[in-house]
């Protein structure tokens, strides 16, 4: 039961598509909030014509969203700290933010994917940060949600997990309105994983498309997906159910087929023949299933997890595998049961 709480301070560090759209909720549902911007040319953009051009191209935005490029400023006195950079440069981004952040400040993070140095997820790099305990005041928030979408108003469900009910109530009640609603969940690890893990299927969806392959390998792809997803997320601690909510199949199944997808977008173009670096040199926005393919490959070999659709999304993405060749070395595996 949603209820309307006392407005937050809130920070939202990282004004991408997903920081600003999901600032802009905060915004609109009264929360004085500030976005902190590491393209400088958006301060003015979102504080005079409230809009972000790069990134929410033609969406208005709440007039009351205060944008910043001083980190100090965005971060001093905050009741809620919203992370949302691409994972890759969270670490360092946390760096700078270490002394800024209110001891008592609820952190949220919104990014999906993991760190392709630690292969850590970002609430296992806030730990080795800020210490373990920092956890009980840590919320992940993932889910089926494209920035544009959300940013227009259209319906849309998200979860907030947490260790500590308290917070992940919080979290719920400050982002959820008549278009926007939030469920809560404690699968911290499990809520991180299937946001992570659905990006590099998107990926093999895309290439799957792009090959044109047909709805019955789109769909056998997104459910032995899940399985893949399931299975690490098991060895890694999480719950099952899960991955059969909103933050697992809810969100695999949206990134898989909706084209607003950049990680699926990415995947289609290399399934019609483009290479990686001409596709990345063309988009401006991060794809994370691209590094995260070589993370989850890699824990998956270090949790001798079985997860044979992103094995070959990483050869095809980081080792120059055909696409073709992969699928049909897929098709030719040794013949199992289902599970
Ligand atoms: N866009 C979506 O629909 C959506 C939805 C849910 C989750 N996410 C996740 O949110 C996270 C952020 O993605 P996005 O879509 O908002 O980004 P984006 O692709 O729209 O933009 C990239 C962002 O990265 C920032 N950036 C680049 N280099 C940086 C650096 N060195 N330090 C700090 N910031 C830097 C850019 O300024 C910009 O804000 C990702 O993990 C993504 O998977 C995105
Ligand atoms: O555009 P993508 O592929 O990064 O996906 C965006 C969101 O994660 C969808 O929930």
């Amino acid at each position: 039961m949603t209820t309307k709480n006392s407005p937050l301070r809130v920070a939202v560090i990282g004004g991408g598509s997903w920081g600003t759209a999901l600032a802009n909720v905060l915004a609109g549902n009264s929360h004085d909030t500030v976005l902190w911007v590491h393209d400088t040319e958006l301060v003015d953009e979102i504080n005079q014509r409230h809009m972000n051009p790069l990134f929410l191209p033609g969406i208005p935005l709440c007039p009351a969203l205060v944008c910043t490029e001083n980190l100090t400023h965005a971060l001093s006195g905050r009741d809620l700290v919203l992370m949302v950079t691409p994972v890759q440069v969270m670490r360092g981004v946390l760096d700078r933010a270490r002394g800024l952040i209110d001891p008592d400040a609820v952190i949220v993070n919104a990014s999906k994917g993991i760190e392709l140095e630690s292969l850590k997820t970002v609430s296992q790099i806030c730990a080795e940060f800020f210490g373990e305990r920092f956890l009980e005041r840590y919320v992940a928030l993932s889910g089926p949600t494209f920035a544009r979408e959300v940013a227009q108003g259209l319906p849309s469900l998200i979860v907030a997990a947490s260790r500590v009910e308290s917070c992940a109530r919080k979290v719920q009640t400050a982002f959820s309105n008549p278009t926007f609603r939030a469920y809560t969940n404690s699968d911290v690890i499990g809520v991180e994983l299937g946001g992570a893990v659905k990006n590099v299927i998107a990926i093999a969806a895309g290439i799957c498309d792009g090959l044109g392959f047909g709805h019955n390998a789109r769909a056998a792809l997104i459910t032995r997906g899940l399985a893949e997803m399931n299975r690490l997320g098991l060895a890694m601690g999480a719950q099952a159910a899960t991955f059969a909510g909103l933050a697992g199949m809810g969100d695999l199944v949206l990134t898989c087929t909706g084209d607003l997808s950049r990680n699926r977008t990415v995947g289609f173009k290399l399934g019609q023949g483009m290479r990686l670096k001409d596709i990345l040199a063309e988009m401006r926005m991060v794809a994370e299933g691209v590094k995260t393919a070589e993370s989850v490959f890699q824990l998956s070999r270090k949790l001798g997890v079985e997860m044979p659709i992103v094995e070959k999304a990483y050869q095809i993405l980081h080792e120059d595998k055909p696409a073709k060749q992969a699928v049909t070395e897929l098709m030719a595996r040794a013949l199992k049961a289902e599970g």
